[in-house]
């Protein structure tokens, strides 16, 4: 699913990693660990097309990383939203379907249908019409992930989804994403500080402050 070799990532002088050779394979379940600056963030950045790397070379679904993939969901670093923001869930949702210019077209019914599913899998479909800046941390960020998941990709890329949520919404939300690796065998790369709910789900860690060419640690 993903394959990086050798790579790199420097912005200008500063080097944040190099020899990373890392291989995610589907259904599995990868941690990202790393001090503040590591660099956890600009490594999402690469699977998804929005930044190059300095040296080696990366692959994601057998192909180089392009922005806007159906095959690829991004769940952001929690933020609460701008007040007065028009949308309701479902319209967030919706945004993950029809949010890319050149997406496939797809009928409104079946958008409709698959915003429902989505909404209804994550334990959201209650909240479907609840404005997006009245929803809590823990709502809000369930229907970050629905919206996430709702082309149905093969990966699922996670910026720290656990932030500022407490005990309680950060296992849910851990939860619900590793849920979803074993029902659709969706391979999982969950960038994170908190790491007490989410190593038990990890099959392998990798650490960015660690040593890079052995980065790739067994959980
Ligand atoms: N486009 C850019 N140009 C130059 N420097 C950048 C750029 N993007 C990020 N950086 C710097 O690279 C470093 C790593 O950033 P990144 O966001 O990847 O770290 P992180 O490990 O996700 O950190 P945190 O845990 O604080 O979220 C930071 O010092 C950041 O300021």
């Amino acid at each position: 699913m993903i394959a990086l070799h050798d790579a790199a990532l420097s912005y200008g002088e500063r080097t944040l990693w190099r020899g990373l050779t890392l291989h995610v394979a589907a259904g599995e379940f990868l941690v990202v660990l790393g001090s503040n600056g590591s660099g956890k963030t600009s490594l999402l950045k690469v699977l998804l097309g929005l930044q190059r790397l300095s040296a080696g070379t990366v692959t994601v679904n057998g192909r180089r990383p392009r922005r806007g993939s159906d095959l690829v969901g991004y769940v952001p670093q929690h933020k609460s939203v701008p007040p007065h923001t028009p949308l309701r869930a479902r319209d967030l949702v919706r945004m993950g379907i029809d949010g890319h210019r050149w997406g496939p077209w797809r009928p409104q019914g079946e958008t409709r249908r698959r915003v429902e599913d989505v909404l209804g899998d994550v334990g959201a479909a209650q909240f479907a019409d609840v404005p997006v800046e009245l929803l809590s941390g823990g709502e809000l960020q369930r229907v970050r992930i629905a919206q996430a998941l709702a082309t149905d990709p093969r990966i699922l890329l996670c910026d720290e989804p656990l932030a500022s949520l407490d005990a309680e919404h950060q296992q849910t939300v851990t939860e619900l994403i590793a849920r979803r690796r074993r029902t659709h065998n969706t391979a999982i790369v969950f960038v994170t500080h908190e790491t007490a709910n989410v190593l038990p789900h990890a099959d392998r860690v990798l650490d960015l402050a660690a040593p890079h060419d052995s980065a790739a640690l067994p959980a």
